[in-house]
């Protein structure tokens, strides 16, 4: 018996009599000793639990295939080949010595029994997995003592597309025999079945997750993807959701799986918060894959007849020609702010006219205000698609200043591609040009497909403009402030009383601030000094019930006017795109009041 190897014997002694670590012990297997005897491993004996009846998942399937086209290399050596999953169940052994395959069996190194530290302490299978590194144990190393007499590599294997742990792959022989190579080894197989998984990962799987990524890139919340072996989430799910609420989410998302048409959710998730869930599904030809989700979070506090939460409100900034103090509106001006100061490509995305073009004018206003300022409206190019594309070009060439670019769903079709191919290959130069942006325009009602998967990808990121509607702190700042800008004689505008304010701050607006400056002109029309009285709200206005809607409620009402939008008005479609009968979506649109007409 060596020097080296006596010695860690006694350190071993020494730590199950007393509990202290001490001597020429490596760090990794001094804290793996520490765990295992605060699991209440016995030292004396091995005993694995065992979970009968393990399926075989098709990657365990795979292993075993690769398991055994590596067993010729290993010929007659006194080794032996282990692949765990997870959890440290161990799936296949491969030994061709008899003489090991006999120890192995004493101390249940075999198909079924785990070996994951807490159940047997420190070892090159369990040990590896909780560090999620290649690890050799050797000898005494070992925390039990039958399993001493082995030495054991374990390196982990990942699943090359979700990243999750999918096992250990260990090679275990007698102590004496084993040297630096076995871990090297283990290593090397371990890559092997890395490589495997990845040739032979389905076409479902890519395209789920070519789905999820585009999803991604543009998500100012949550993004999940589920698909039959996999769910990825992105890191705003981690960052803004606890453990309880991501379960709860996760399990809602299984009510859209296998749907063909995009759905929405809603889940009240145990903080109290509220999400929207935006399903798509991820298809290759007509079958459906999986699905993507993108998750809208209302947290208690900033929703419709919510507490305000004084804490964490954002400053405001002021930018001219636009007014609000909401929290979600001080957020996106600061998220477009910061997409000017980086000089990087955004889509402001909202509802017909929530202010996503005024908010993008505001922000060149600020901080540029001399700089050349050009719009192109998508919606004018059908009626001359080859002068605006001719227009986009040359703008897209300028040095700098800004360029906006109105209502991107409406480009026609035949644009689509031209279009793409231009923004991809300005997009590499505007970015070295300092003081050049570029913005972009959208409303979520629209979808247009084709725009959504090659133009939008061209944008570095999108920020989101919620509906006035869920603002109402905005709209008792921006009512003023239109009668202010559209009073004809400055310092002489008309007042509102708070009754009228009150009125109109419950109700809906579906057209946003666009209607509601409309509103404030049709009554400036016939009113002309004083103050406006409830008496002088148009009709439409009075309609609204005296009670603010509850959260849920909003987001039902949203989503609502969101299937009516895209299934052309059809109340029977966009019920089925819902799951709620006919006579349900009567009966709510007339209790919500929505408007389906544009
Ligand atoms: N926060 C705001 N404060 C004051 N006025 C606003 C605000 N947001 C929008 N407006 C006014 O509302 C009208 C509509 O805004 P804007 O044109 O920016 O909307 P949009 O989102 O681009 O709409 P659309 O997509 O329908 O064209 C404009 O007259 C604009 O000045």
């Amino acid at each position: 018996m060596g020097h080296r190897t006596q010695e860690l014997e006694l350190a071993r002694d020494h730590f199950i009599t007393s509990g202290v670590v001490a001597g020429t012990v490596r760090e990794v297997v001094g804290q793996s000793w520490q765990r295992s005897t605060q699991a209440g491993v016995n030292p004396e004996l091995v005993e694995p639990s065992y979970a009968a009846g393990l399926g075989e998942s098709e990657t365990h399937l795979l292993v075993g295939q690769v398991l055994a086209s590596v067993a010729d290399q290993l010929g007659d050596e006194p080794v032996s080949m282990i692949f765990a999953d997870q959890f440290g169940r161990v799936i296949h052994r491969l030994c061709t010595d008899p003489a090991l395959g006999k120890r192995l069996e004493k101390v249940s190194l075999a198909p079924g029994f785990t070996y994951a530290e807490e159940s047997v302490g420190t070892n090159g299978i369990g040990t590896a997995l909780l560090t999620r590194t290649p690890t050799l144990i050797v000898g005494s190393e070992h925390f039990t003592e039958p399993l001493m007499m082995f030495a054991c590599a374990g390196a982990p294997s990942h699943h090359p597309i979700s990243g999750a742990l999918v096992g250990v792959l260990d090679l275990t022989c007698a102590a004496g025999v084993s040297n630096g190579l076995l871990l090297t080894y283990a290593r090397s197989i371990a890559e092997r079945i890395e490589a495997e998984i990845l040739a032979k990962v389905s076409v479902s799987e890519m395209t789920l997750l070519r789905d999820y990524l585009a999803a991604c890139r543009h998500a100012t919340g949550p993004v999940l993807a589920l698909g039959a072996e996999v769910v990825m989430m992105n890191r705003l799910t981690q960052q803004r959701l606890d453990a309880a609420d991501r379960t709860a989410l996760v399990a809602r998302t299984g009510d859209a799986i296998g749907e063909h048409s995009p759905l929405t959710l809603v889940a009240d998730l145990p903080s109290g918060t509220v999400a929207r869930l935006d399903y798509r599904p991820s298809s290759v030809g007509a079958r459906v894959v999986g699905g993507v989700f993108r998750v809208q979070l209302h947290e208690p506090s900033t929703m419709v007849g919510g507490k305000a939460a004084a804490a964490s409100r954002p400053v405001p900034v002021n930018l001219p020609g636009v007014a609000g103090t909401s929290p979600e509106w001080v957020r996106a001006i600061m998220q477009v702010l910061e997409s000017h100061r980086t000089n990087t490509w955004v889509v402001i995305e909202g509802e017909p006219g929530v202010g996503t073009f005024s908010l993008a004018r505001g922000v060149h206003l600020a901080q540029t205000p001399g700089r050349h300022f050009r719009v192109l409206d998508a919606a004018a190019a059908a009626a001359d698609p080859e002068g605006w594309f001719d227009a986009l070009a040359e703008e897209l060439d300028a040095e700098e200043g800004t360029l906006v670019i109105r209502h991107l769903d409406l480009l026609p079709a035949q644009l689509v591609e031209p279009v793409s191919t231009l923004l991809v290959q300005e997009s590499g130069r505007s970015h070295s040009a300092p003081g050049r942006w570029v913005v972009a325009t959208r409303t979520p009602s629209v979808r247009n497909e084709a725009v959504e998967t090659q133009i939008v990808p061209c944008f570095d990121r999108t920020v989101v403009l919620e509906p006035l509607r869920h603002r109402p702190e905005d709209i008792r700042v921006v009512i003023p402030y239109l009668l202010r800008s559209l009073s004809a004689s400055p310092g002489r505008e008309l007042q509102i009383s708070s009754a009228a304010l009150n009125q109109l701050a419950r109700h809906p607006w579906p057209r946003n601030v666009a209607q509601l400056r409309d509103t404030l002109r049709k009554i400036m029309a016939t009113k002309r000094s004083g103050t406006i009285e409830l008496a002088d709200l148009p009709p439409e206005c009075m309609a609204v019930g005296r009670r603010s809607l509850t959260p849920l409620e909003a987001l039902e009402r949203d989503a609502i006017t969101r299937a009516l939008d895209d299934h052309g008005g059809n109340k029977a479609l966009a019920a089925r795109h819902l799951g709620m009968s006919r006579a349900t979506i009567y009966r709510k649109i007339r209790g919500y009041m929505i408007d389906s007409r544009p």
